[in-house]
C-alpha cells in the first residue's frame, strides 16, 4: 500500500500564557492523500489554524509546545526536522496560502520579482522546477524563472500575464492578489497545499473563482490540500473530505457527501442548522448557544457536552474516541448510534 501524503497522528499541542497552559490541540488524527481536498471547519478558536501551522511548522514558538504525536509527510516526521530542514520543504513540498492577500505580498517589489525569487529558491532544492541546469549562469536561471513566473500567472487566470509581471501589488485587485499568492504557492510544485481561509477577504463571485482554481490545481499538480474555513458552504462546494473541529479535537470526519449529507455528531448538526437557507424566515435562524470553552480549564470528558442538547452524565466521564459510522466516516460521540432516534424525538 502507498504511504499517505500527510498523516497527522495523535497530535497534542500546548500553549503557555500568563493565565496558564491551554491544550489547544488534543489528539488530532488526519490523513490526506494526493487528489484529496480536506476542509477543516469549526468555530473560531477550535484549533484549525494551529493544525495548518503545525504542518508547515510555523506555529508560534514559544508559547507552542508539542507534547505528543507525529506529523508524517510521506512517512517522514516533520516534528523531528530542524527549522533549516523545514525551510527547505516549505515552498517546494508544502505550499501555503493565507487569508489576507494584501499583507502577504511585499508592496515594494514587482510581482514578477517576488515570483522569480520563490521559483529560484525552489529550484535550489529541485532544478527541474525552472527546467534549467544547476550549472547554468545566474542570468540564464533568472530568465528561466521569469518565464515560469509568467506561465504560472497565466495559469491562475491573470490576463496579459507577462506584462503584469512588471506591476506592483497595489496595481492588482484583492482577487488578483490572491491569484498571485496561489501562483506563488504553486510555483515550486508542492505536494501539499495548506490554504487558511483563502477566500474570506474576497467578495462572493471572486471566492467561487479562487475555489475553482484550487480544485483545478489539485488535478494539475497531483497534490493534497488542507483548506481551513469557517464556511460549510465552501466545504460543500470545494472539498472531497471534511474534518469538523471543536475545542482542539476532530469530532467528525469523512467524505463530504457523508458528513454533510448525514452529520451524526451533535456539534456538526448544530453547525449545519446554523446555516441560513432559503426557507429560513426572519427570527427562525437557530444559532448555536454558548461558546467554545476556555482551553486552560476545559470541561471534563467530551468538550462539547456543556453545549450539547443530548449530553448525559456519561459524556463527562471520558473524552469520547471516534466511532466508525460508515465508509471512512467517523464521529467522536458516545451517543452516535442513538442519534437517529434522538433526532426523531
Ligand atoms: N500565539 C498564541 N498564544 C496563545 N494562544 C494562542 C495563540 N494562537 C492561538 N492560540 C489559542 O489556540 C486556540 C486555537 O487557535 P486557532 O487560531 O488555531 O483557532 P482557529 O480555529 O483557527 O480560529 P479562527 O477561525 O478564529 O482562526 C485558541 O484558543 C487560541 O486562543
Amino acid at each position: 500500500m502507498t504511504q499517505p501524503l500527510l498523516s497527522i497522528r495523535d497530535l497534542h499541542l500546548r500553549m503557555s500564557s500568563f493565565d496558564g497552559r491551554a491544550h489547544v490541540l488534543n489528539g488530532i488524527n488526519l490523513t490526506v492523500n494526493r487528489g484529496e481536498i480536506w476542509g477543516l471547519v469549526g468555530e473560531s478558536g477550535c484549533g484549525k489554524s494551529l493544525t495548518g501551522l503545525s504542518v508547515s511548522r510555523l506555529q508560534p514558538t514559544p508559547p507552542a509546545h508539542y507534547t505528543a504525536g507525529e506529523i508524517l509527510l510521506e512517512g517522514h516526521d516533520l516534528l523531528k526536522l530542524s527549522q533549516a530542514e523545514m525551510q527547505r520543504l516549505r515552498g517546494k513540498r508544502i505550499g501555503m496560502i493565507f487569508q489576507d492577500p494584501t499583507t502577504n505580498l511585499n508592496p515594494a517589489f514587482r510581482i514578477g520579482d517576488q515570483l522569480v525569487d520563490v521559483a529560484l529558491a525552489a529550484a535550489e532544492r529541485d532544478p527541474d522546477v525552472i527546467g534549467c541546469s544547476p550549472n547554468a549562469g545566474r542570468r540564464e536561471r533568472r530568465q528561466a524563472a521569469r518565464k515560469l513566473a509568467g506561465e504560472m500567472l497565466a495559469r491562475v487566470g491573470i490576463p496579459n500575464a507577462l506584462a503584469r509581471l512588471n506591476d506592483y501589488p497595489h496595481q492588482f485587485s484583492g482577487g488578483m492578489r490572491q491569484r498571485v499568492l496561489i501562483a506563488m504557492a504553486l510555483i515550486g510544485r508542492p505536494d501539499l497545499l495548506i490554504a487558511d481561509e483563502p477566500t474570506t477577504a474576497l467578495d462572493v463571485s471572486v471566492q467561487a473563482q479562487i475555489l475553482e482554481l484550487i480544485k483545478n490545481s489539485v488535478k494539475d499538480f497531483d497534490m493534497g490540500v488542507v483548506l481551513i474555513t469557517h464556511n460549510l458552504g465552501v466545504v460543500a462546494q470545494t472539498c472531497s473530505h471534511v474534518a469538523v473541529m471543536y475545542a482542539g479535537n476532530i469530532v467528525e470526519s469523512g467524505p463530504v457527501a457523508a458528513v454533510i449529507g448525514n452529520p451524526v455528531h451533535p456539534y456538526t448538526r448544530a453547525l449545519m442548522s446554523a446555516i441560513p437557507t432559503r426557507e429560513t424566515r426572519r427570527g427562525e435562524l437557530r444559532g448555536l448557544a454558548g461558546s467554545v470553552p476556555n482551553l486552560i480549564t476545559p470541561p471534563p470528558g467530551c468538550r462539547f457536552a456543556p453545549r450539547c442538547q443530548f449530553a448525559q452524565p456519561a459524556c463527562t466521564a471520558a473524552m469520547p474516541t471516534p466511532v466508525s459510522v460508515g465508509d471512512s466516516h467517523a464521529a467522536a460521540c458516545i451517543r452516535v448510534n442513538e442519534m437517529e432516534a434522538l433526532v426523531d424525538d
